[in-house]
């Protein structure tokens, strides 16, 4: 087991943000959180990668407990990073660079890699996204869905098992969301965990293999397989409307 939830809560000043939350994620599954709006897909996202902690309850990543404690300590949260890697809804918070090529090798120069190793990581991750043809360009003045892949490209520079996103396909043309779900797709098969948040049901539901549903109340509503959901006319009818 991967990643083990239990009895997971969250809440922010003025509202909950989860409900009890109990769940465990295997290696490489390839999971999306569905659910309305405000219902708790982001919040998830946040604290699976480290970035808030549980209010109480337990979250636990292979085996270790990562707690308010264990996320002050700078080289347990370096260590969690790697191994979790998160592209966001608003690409604009993650991209600070002069250039793509640089976004990119940002990470692993972080990480104290060799000039070459790095160069070697660059060039493999623009590969891999597509982006070969924009390293010199500058992040910021990428269109929407350019924006995405070199988000993608930047975190996958880390070579994270578990890759975190928050609404991709947001913004994107149908073509671009179909070329990102691909991409997944092959990360999924290079043994990559994939947890995904999308209100497209529409384009996730051939690709995502586990969906895990939230309700108003941002309580788990639903944690079925794409085979469970096949067979649930109305589910899916549900998931069609958010
Ligand atoms: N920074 C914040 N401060 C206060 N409340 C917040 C904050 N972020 C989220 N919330 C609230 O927490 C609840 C869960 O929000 P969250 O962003 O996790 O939902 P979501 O399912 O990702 O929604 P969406 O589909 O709109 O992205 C909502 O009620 C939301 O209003």
């Amino acid at each position: 087991m991967l990643i083990k939830l239990a009895n997971l809560c969250y809440d922010y000043p003025n509202t909950r943000g989860l409900d009890h939350l109990s769940l465990t994620i295997d290696a490489g599954e390839f999971v999306c959180l569905m659910g309305p709006n405000g219902s708790g897909k982001s919040t998830l996202l946040r604290i699976l990668s480290g970035l808030a902690s549980p209010k109480s309850g337990e979250y636990q990543l292979h085996g270790q407990a990562v707690t308010a404690a264990y996320l002050t300590d700078a080289q347990q949260r370096q260590q969690l990073h790697q191994k979790i890697g998160m592209v966001f809804q608003n690409t604009d918070v993650q991209l600070f660079n002069t250039s793509v090529a640089e976004e990119v090798a940002f990470g692993p120069r972080q990480l104290g890699l060799s000039a070459s190793a790095i160069e070697q990581r660059v060039n493999d991750c623009l590969q891999l996204t597509a982006c070969e043809d924009l390293r010199d360009r500058v992040p910021y003045q990428l269109s929407g869905g350019e924006k995405k892949r070199v988000a993608l490209a930047s975190v996958l520079a880390l070579n994270p098992e578990i890759l975190l996103l928050d609404e991709p396909l947001n913004g994107l043309t149908i073509a671009a969301q179909r070329q990102m779900l691909t991409l997944l797709q092959r990360l999924q098969a290079a043994g990559k965990t994939i947890i995904m948040a999308s209100h497209n049901f529409q384009q996730v539901q051939t690709v995502g293999q586990r969906f895990i549903i939230f309700n108003r109340l941002h309580q788990l509503d639903a944690d079925m397989s794409q085979a469970d959901l096949q067979r649930q006319p109305e589910r899916q009818a549900q998931l069609m409307t958010l």
